[in-house]
């Protein structure tokens, strides 16, 4: 814990870096998964569940919060962190990507997003200087630029352009957030799947010597080697010494190749919403519970596990709970799915220690293809 936002490399190997971000809140051992909480809650978990699992720090979401229950309203009650007892790290995204994903948009131009709200209609402009300011009322430790995220495929000229205004934005929200050493503010690399944008973008935001860097744009519709590709061009362009942040990633074969191309940290929804659909992710593979084969297998998903809900349910109760719809099914399948994702975390920043990523990564692709034992 420190009084500033620190960075520090503790090993690498090949591309993959071992590392810990250090602020007031907390320490963030890299490379890291951060669970996704969406409106102030890791769906169907409970944090102190989310922690002991090793999460050491969570996602909020700036566009549902400032709906839903409103940014200034949070901060009357004294914040998200005391809102949602969750003392650690939060990272909040800026809004703009769920803007254009979730809501009907109104109107898109330098001066920001205005939109309608998918909750009651109400119409909101969002500005980079009003995002920093939500994030602020919401009290977020990383806080995300305002940017555009353009959807791929997409004309050249059209990633061009929602890259050149995302880094104008980018200036507006370092302004916008000025001085608070204990907290930070990232820029968002942006250039869709065009290598020379994505270079310009990452050189022109590593010039406003911001604190942290994430690669958007990305786990947008593209294929994996294409999101790897845009990698390679822009992981050298970023500082070394400052943390890398791939939104929205990913599937666990996505982080394993990610962490090998210099990535810090994740987030993605995957592991919570596939679970509440009946998706297990265990050390094997994937198991579909809603599938009948499961409807008599007295096994549980992994009985070396130390998870409970890994190791002491049957898959046939498992699979009855899903196709009952009943919320316990989804509390066990995203309990069981964050334990692994964070195993798999605490794997990958072992192997680096060790040295033998490239063997880790191997085996453990090599145990998915085993299948449902
Ligand atoms: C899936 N592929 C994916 N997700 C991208 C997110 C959103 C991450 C966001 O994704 C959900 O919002 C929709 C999560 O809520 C469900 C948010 O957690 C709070 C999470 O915030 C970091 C991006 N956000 C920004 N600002 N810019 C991006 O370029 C970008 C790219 C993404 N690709």
């Amino acid at each position: 814990m420190t009084e500033t936002f620190q960075f520090k490399l503790l090993a690498t190997d090949g591309k993959a870096r071992r590392g810990e971000v250090s602020m007031p809140r907390g320490t963030i051992r890299t490379p890291a998964f951060m669970p996704v909480g969406t409106v102030g809650t890791v769906k169907a978990m409970y944090l102190d569940q989310v922690r002991e699992l090793g999460a050491d720090i969570i996602l909020g979401n700036t566009y549902h919060l400032m709906l839903r229950p409103g940014a200034e309203r949070v901060a009357r009650l004294g914040g998200l962190h005391n809102f949602i007892r969750w003392d650690r790290p939060i990272l909040t995204d800026s809004g703009g990507f769920q803007v254009m994903s979730l809501s009907s948009l109104r109107k898109l131009n330098e001066q920001g997003v205005t939109f309608k709200s998918h909750v009651d209609g109400a119409l909101y402009h969002m500005s980079p200087e009003r995002s920093i300011e939500i994030q602020g009322l919401l009290d977020s430790d990383i806080q995300m630029q305002l940017d555009e995220c353009v959807a791929l495929p997409a004309e050249p000229n059209e990633i061009e352009r929602a890259m050149e205004m995302s880094l104008r934005w980018a200036e507006r929200c370092k302004a916008a957030f000025g001085d608070q050493p204990g907290k930070a503010m990232f820029g968002i690399v942006q250039g869709g799947d065009i290598p020379k944008l994505r270079e310009r973008s990452a050189l022109a935001l590593r010039d406003l010597d911001l604190k942290g860097y994430a690669v958007g744009g990305l786990a947008v519709g593209e294929p994996q080697e294409v999101m790897l590709d845009m990698l390679d061009v822009t992981c050298p362009a970023l500082p070394a010494e400052k943390p890398r942040y791939l939104m929205g990633v990913g599937t666990p074969d996505d982080i394993l190749k990610s962490v090998a191309h210099g990535i810090d940290m994740f987030d993605c929804v995957m592991p919570t919403r596939s679970g509440r659909h009946g998706l297990a992710f265990t050390r094997y593979g994937r198991i579909n519970l809603r599938n009948a084969r499961h409807a008599e297998d007295t096994r549980p998903l992994d009985e070396q596990s130390t998870c409970p809900a890994t190791r002491d349910y049957s898959r046939a109760y498992l699979h009855h709970l899903i196709r009952s719809n009943e919320s316990l099914g989804g509390m066990l399948l995203s309990w069981n799915n964050l334990a692994y994702y964070q195993e798999l975390m605490a794997g990958i920043r072992k192997a680096i220690e060790e040295g033998r990523y490239a063997d880790f990564m191997a085996e453990t692709q090599e145990n998915w293809k085993r299948g449902d034992l």
